[in-house]
């Protein structure tokens, strides 16, 4: 492996159920890079586990991430994701997003990325088949379909529950209680419908990607279905997470940003 010198250094902005894992792997090392400093909400209570890191990586607020770190890697509330991201693409640095959803509200951090020559990398994160979605993008996609269904616990406290007077505590049967675009999925579901901005900004857009979630007390993964049709071809994919720590995130979550990571610097690359 490369000195520390020549490899890429990486941050990491959030402790929760993702950070915490892909802080990890990057200390048990991933080919060609470095894991430089990593920030947490209430920094006391992570000091003592990131001290025995074999890299111990700087503890700093998230302001100070763009500075230290070539790479960073937001696995933060959705709220933070403009201070994150701006000020690491702004140096034409790379930020990888996990809280895809914000980038909705925050479109122009795409444009920023752009003028500056940083990039946003958004994994695969909980879904599936981003890859073929892409490649069919490059043809012409007619249609493109996710259909959610959580565990209650997965949904509870969603703004689209809250607005709406829509109580799933207790409910015995699936109960459907969204249908409507990425974009409003997006607005209703922020920390729960990353997934459905992801299939939309791989393929048709916020706008043409049809969103249906359902809270169903009869599962206890986080499954969600694509169907996609297209000029190349017609595909239908389903994954079924199982939960993490975090009820409303899937543990594939960690281990697709890691995948991801690692495919940065690898001598072999498989999947576009
Ligand atoms: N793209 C995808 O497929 C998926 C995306 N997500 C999204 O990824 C993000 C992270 O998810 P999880 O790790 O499950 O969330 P989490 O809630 O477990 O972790 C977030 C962490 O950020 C920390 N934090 C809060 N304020 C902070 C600050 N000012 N500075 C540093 N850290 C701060 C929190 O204390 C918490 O430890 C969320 O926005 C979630 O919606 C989750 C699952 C799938
Ligand atoms: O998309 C999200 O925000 C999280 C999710 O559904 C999952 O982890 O399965």
């Amino acid at each position: 492996m490369a000195d520390s010198k020549t490899r890429t250094r990486v941050a990491v902005a959030g402790l929760g159920a993702i950070g915490t894992d892909v802080v990890k792997a990057l200390d048990q090392g991933i080919e060609g890079l470095a894991l430089v400093a990593v920030s947490a909400n209430s920094p006391d209570k992570h000091r003592g586990w990131v001290a025995e890191l074999k890299s111990a990586p700087k503890l700093v607020p998230i302001e100070q991430l763009a500075e230290i770190a070539d790479i960073v890697v937001e696995c933060a509330p959705s709220k933070l994701v403009r201070s994150i991201v701006a000020p690491v693409v702004e140096r034409g640095k790379t930020a990888v997003v996990l809280s895809v959803g914000a980038l909705l509200q925050n479109e122009d951090l795409v444009d920023l990325a752009k003028t500056h020559g940083g990039q946003i990398i958004v994994p695969t994160g909980a879904l599936i088949g981003l890859d073929a979605v892409t490649a069919a993008a490059i043809g012409t996609i007619h249609s493109a379909r996710l259909v959610t269904r959580k565990p209650v616990a997965g949904l509870v406290g969603a703004p689209h529950l809250v607005e709406n007077n829509i109580r799933i505590e207790g409910i015995t049967e699936p109960l459907r209680i969204f249908e409507g675009s990425a974009r409003d999925a997006a607005k209703g579901f922020p920390a729960n419908l990353n997934v459905a901005v992801a299939l939309s900004l791989a393929g048709i857009g916020p706008d043409r990607t049809r969103v249906e979630i359902w809270a169903d007390p009869t599962v206890t993964r986080n499954t969600h279905r694509i169907e996609v049709d297209s000029d190349s071809a017609r595909f239908s994919m389903m994954i079924e997470n199982i939960p993490s720590e975090n009820p409303k995130t899937g543990r594939i979550t960690a281990l697709s940003v890691i995948a991801c990571l690692r495919k940065l610097r690898a001598s072999l690359r498989i999947g576009t």
